[in-house]
């Protein structure tokens, strides 16, 4: 089966600023997919060259499928009702749309709501109705929880999830790392205009190496109280906190252990940290920008 979307070799510049350089990745059918990048990393533009709202240089994208777009909040006017809007959509897509566009997001008593009385999350969820009237197999999501608290933030990552399990395929773009690791297939780094990576977080893991920190609880009894205030966790009384880093986390340890054993020191805990998705983001961004 072909994959939901192809795009090759697109560039794109504005007037001397070239912002894409030749991006190539596919997204397959069914997956949550996301592009991630900086600030200006150039996701937007990718995805509106993409759904056609932008002009890009020269690359082809292909798309299969009809194609949804949830557009940025303050997009509607002010004092459209919500269900006017809904059906004002649906009227454009030559389609109807009842109230239960809106019920099956949790917004159906808001449908007699204008849009500046709809809160942020709520405006969120009605934009992400008006993209499903046209029942689209892909849907575009630009940054579609930034500025929802805890609760909005799980119950869209819920929305979102229960259209992937209806087959539809779903591309966004985050800078919310949590919200890619819990919610995606597979990601793309945009960085330095190229894709820099493309897979699955673990690959990117992998991808990125064993980059270990080691956190260690250490008693050390010869030392006063006062000496120990002075040190980075004074509440904990005659205990402290030391920390390192490794890519050898065999040899490491093996080495801390035998020099805390010489001195006597007494471990009461010992934590061990992969990097975070956020660092090994952090690397890959950095490496090719340069
Ligand atoms: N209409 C435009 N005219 C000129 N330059 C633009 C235009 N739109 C975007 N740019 C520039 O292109 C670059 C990429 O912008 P884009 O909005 O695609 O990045 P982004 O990765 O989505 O960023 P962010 O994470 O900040 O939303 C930026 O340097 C931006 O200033």
């Amino acid at each position: 089966m072909s994959d939901a979307l192809l795009v090759t070799g697109l560039h794109k510049n504005y007037g001397d600023h070239a912002v894409l350089k030749g991006v190539d990745f596919s997204v397959r059918r069914g997956e949550i997919f996301a592009l991630l990048g900086s600030n200006g990393a150039g996701k937007t533009t990718t995805l509106e060259c993409i759904e056609g709202l932008r002009r890009y240089d020269s690359g082809t994208i292909t798309v299969n499928g009809r194609t949804g777009i949830q557009l940025q909040s303050a997009s509607l006017p002010e004092h459209i009702r919500a269900m006017e809007a809904v059906r004002l959509f649906a009227g454009w897509n030559r389609t109807s749309a009842d109230e239960t566009m809106l019920s099956s997001l949790g917004i159906g008593e808001l449908s007699g709501k204008q849009y500046y009385q709809l809160s942020t999350g709520q405006k969120r969820r009605l934009h992400l109705a008006l993209a499903l009237i046209r029942d689209p197999d892909i849907l575009f999501l630009d940054e579609p929880t930034a500025g929802l608290d805890v609760e909005a933030r799980i119950s869209l990552h819920r929305q979102i999830r229960r259209l992937k399990e209806q087959g539809k395929t779903i591309i966004l773009a985050s800078h919310d790392m949590a919200e890619v690791e819990t919610l995606c297939d597979r990601i793309a780094i945009l960085a330095g205009g190229k894709i820099a990576f493309i897979g699955t977080v673990p690959e990117l893991n992998e991808q990125v190496g064993r980059h270990y920190k080691i956190t260690v609880r250490v008693e050390r009894p010869g030392q006063t109280l006062s000496e120990y205030r002075e040190e980075l966790f004074p509440e904990n009384g005659t205990e402290t906190y030391e920390t390192y880093e490794s890519d050898d986390i065999a040899e490491t340890l093996l080495s801390l252990l035998g020099q805390y054993k010489k001195d006597g020191t007494v471990i009461s805990d010992i934590r061990v940290d992969r990097g975070s998705l956020e660092q090994h983001f952090m690397k890959i961004a950095k490496e090719n920008n340069r």
